[in-house]
């Protein structure tokens, strides 16, 4: 788990300024280690039209052996056989969620140490910590909680598969990982990239060569 959190893709077609299929080609191409759907906000899709995209996004992810996690949306990951779910706080109840979908992967967002002790009891394969810094992607973001709060995280859950999400871009993704996390969630930083390929190596070597110092 702590493997496939190192370099983790969040997008929805909101988040693109091109077709996202090309999007995540070349994102993939760059090293991404997990993708998730997340097709949320002004714009985004709905019904059939998200389940198409989904469906596509799906098979690319696929043909590479790339995890593919769908946001909040339980039956969409059912129904398109997905390999995992990410659910928020205000979402579906993730004791709940884990009943639905037997050992595939289940991810909670978490803001704090309590939420994390909840995401474990409730058997969550990893949480997303954030955000981190502010961030242009989620409009109802929560107050950005820092790199303190990784390092407390760390400090009372040695091994909590943990990722960190919101504003991270190439400046700042050393510390994080240094601060704790097991990896780091984008979107932005990938998908407003000018060379989204070349961008996603660079996300992806600092980061393995973090995690390698240790
Ligand atoms: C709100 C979110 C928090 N964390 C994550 C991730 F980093 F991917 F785990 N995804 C989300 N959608
Ligand atoms: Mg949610």
């Amino acid at each position: 788990m702590k493997q496939m959190l190192s370099l983790y893709f969040v997008m929805g077609s909101v988040d693109c300024t091109k077709d996202p299929l090309a999007v995540l080609d070349e994102a993939i191409e760059g090293g991404i280690t997990m993708f998730q759907f997340r097709e949320k906000g002004k714009g985004a899709l709905k019904g059939v039209e998200k389940y198409r995209l989904a469906e596509k996004l799906l098979e690319r992810c696929r043909a590479r052996n790339i995890p593919f996690i769908v946001n909040d949306d339980v039956e969409l990951a059912i129904a398109l056989q997905a390999d995992g779910v990410h659910v928020g706080q205000e979402d579906e109840a993730a004791e709940r969620v884990r009943d639905r979908i037997g050992n595939k992967y289940l991810g909670v967002s978490v803001h704090n140490l309590t939420e994390v002790k909840k995401a474990l009891a409730a058997h969550a394969d990893y949480v997303g910590l954030g955000p981190i810094f502010p961030t242009v992607s989620k409009e109802d973001a929560k107050q950005a909680c820092g790199l303190t709060m990784i390092k407390h995280i760390r400090a009372h859950e040695k091994h909590v598969p943990l990722v960190a999400i919101g504003g991270i871009t190439q400046q700042t993704a050393k510390p994080v990982i240094e601060a704790g996390a097991d990896g780091i969630a984008v979107i932005s930083a990938i998908c407003r990239a000018e060379h989204i390929c070349e961008q996603t190596k660079r996300l992806y070597e600092i980061v393995m060569r973090t995690k390698q110092k240790g």
